[in-house]
């Protein structure tokens, strides 16, 4: 019997490492038609509403997508590029950075692809894209440092509904979290320092989160506490006294309560305070979008503003800054410990001394 090529991987070229990176998703154009479309793919999705099916779906096609369409596309209006939406822009150039890094570390081929868990390119474009560089390794990326099910356990959910369809799997891993690898503390707090080297600090500092609904919290969602970690040891990292920095949670949508504070009510309750000055970061996004670039830049300092606040300033996302970069290539090098494509790279040394040094990190500050 000869060896024939299989629909799924090839026998006779060279086997390669895949990462997969997945990141939310943002519409095609931020015409009303394909953020349309777009809302409809992405919360028809079981893990971000967890209603029961039926009145939902009546719920969402019969009002939800026939008003918000438009508010959102207006808000995507404003933010939207030449090149097209900022999420999917920056986590391109977040890719081709990845890409080279790894290309240079790794000791044998790695092909970074990118995927959206909602539009596109969709997960199965992904997949695809790596099963034709005859990947058969996987490690599935999301691009979020905390977990939450709405995201990261989304994300799962696409990757193994796609493979189903494989009958050739890829070996494969999976990133859960990086909410308090010191990486990545390191490189946020090296954004906010950079911030104020060059604009002097605030009164306070304001890390928010995206929200998700209080009930998925007190089913178990790890992300409430992740969130709060995150915030910690970046302002221990700063050496920030607690009465400096607060945490809250933005982006709520529909009618139930969601995790508290609210970032909209925490600015106003500043501003009405007398707080004047404020600098307010969003460390949970990899790259920025429209929440932050829309309601964190545009929306939210007009509510500080108008509550008597007289200076706002956004810090951005690590985006596709050199550290951060290479940060996700540490944390990506780690997780492909063991496979055939990593050995004689530098991943040996490079795991053993963040190992040690997280573990000093957690000693001292958690
Ligand atoms: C309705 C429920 C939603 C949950 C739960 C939720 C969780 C969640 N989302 C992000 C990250 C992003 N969300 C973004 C936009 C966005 N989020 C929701 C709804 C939920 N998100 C909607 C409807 C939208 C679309 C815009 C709008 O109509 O308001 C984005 C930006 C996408 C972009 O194109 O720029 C990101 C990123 C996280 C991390 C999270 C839970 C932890
Ligand atoms: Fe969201
Ligand atoms: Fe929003």
């Amino acid at each position: 019997m000869t060896f024939v090529d299989t629909p799924d991987y090839r026998h006779d070229s060279q086997e390669c490492l895949g990462i997969l990176l997945v990141n939310l998703g943002t519409p095609d154009t931020p015409s009303v038609p394909d953020v349309r479309r777009y809302l409809a793919e992405f919360l028809s999705d079981p893990r971000i509403v967890e209603m029961a099916r039926l009145p939902w779906m009546l719920l969402l096609h019969g009002v939800i997508l026939r008003t918000r369409p438009a508010r959102s596309a207006k808000a995507y209006q404003s933010i939207w590029t030449p090149e097209g939406s900022p999420l999917l822009e920056i986590s391109r150039r977040q890719k081709t950075a990845l890409q080279d890094l790894l290309s240079q570390r790794f000791g044998g081929p790695v092909r970074v692809a990118l995927a959206m868990r909602y539009g596109s390119p969709s997960v199965a474009d992904g997949l695809g894209e790596l099963k034709a560089a005859n990947a058969r390794r996987v490690l599935v990326f999301p691009l979020y440092p905390q977990y939450s099910a709405t995201t990261v356990g989304s994300v799962f959910d696409a990757v193994t509904e796609e493979l189903r369809r494989w009958r050739w799997l890829p070996e494969l891993r999976f990133i859960n979290q990086y909410h308090d690898e010191s990486g990545y503390i390191a490189a946020v707090a090296a954004s906010i320092r950079a911030h104020w080297a060059e604009h002097g600090q605030a009164e306070r500092l304001l890390f928010s989160f995206h929200g998700i609904p209080k009930e998925y919290f007190e089913k178990g969602d790890p992300y409430y506490c992740q969130c709060q970690k995150t915030a910690r040891l970046i302002a221990a990292e700063l050496d920030l006294p607690p009465e400096r920095w607060l945490l809250s949670f933005q982006s709520r949508l529909g009618k139930s309560e969601w995790l508290q504070p609210y970032t909209d009510a925490t600015l106003e309750a500043l501003g009405a305070q007398g707080i004047k000055s404020i600098q307010v970061l969003s460390p949970g996004f990899s790259v920025d979008c429209l929440e932050t670039l829309e309601e964190m830049s545009i929306e939210n300092r007009h509510l500080f503003l108008e509550a008597g606040g007289e200076s706002y300033s956004y810090i951005p996302c690590l985006n596709d800054n050199p550290d951060h970069m290479q940060m996700l290539a540490d944390l990506i090098l780690r997780h492909c410990s063991g496979w055939p494509e990593v050995q004689g790279s530098a991943i040996d040394a490079a795991g053993l001394a963040e190992r040690a040094d997280r573990a000093r990190h957690m000693g001292a500050k958690a």
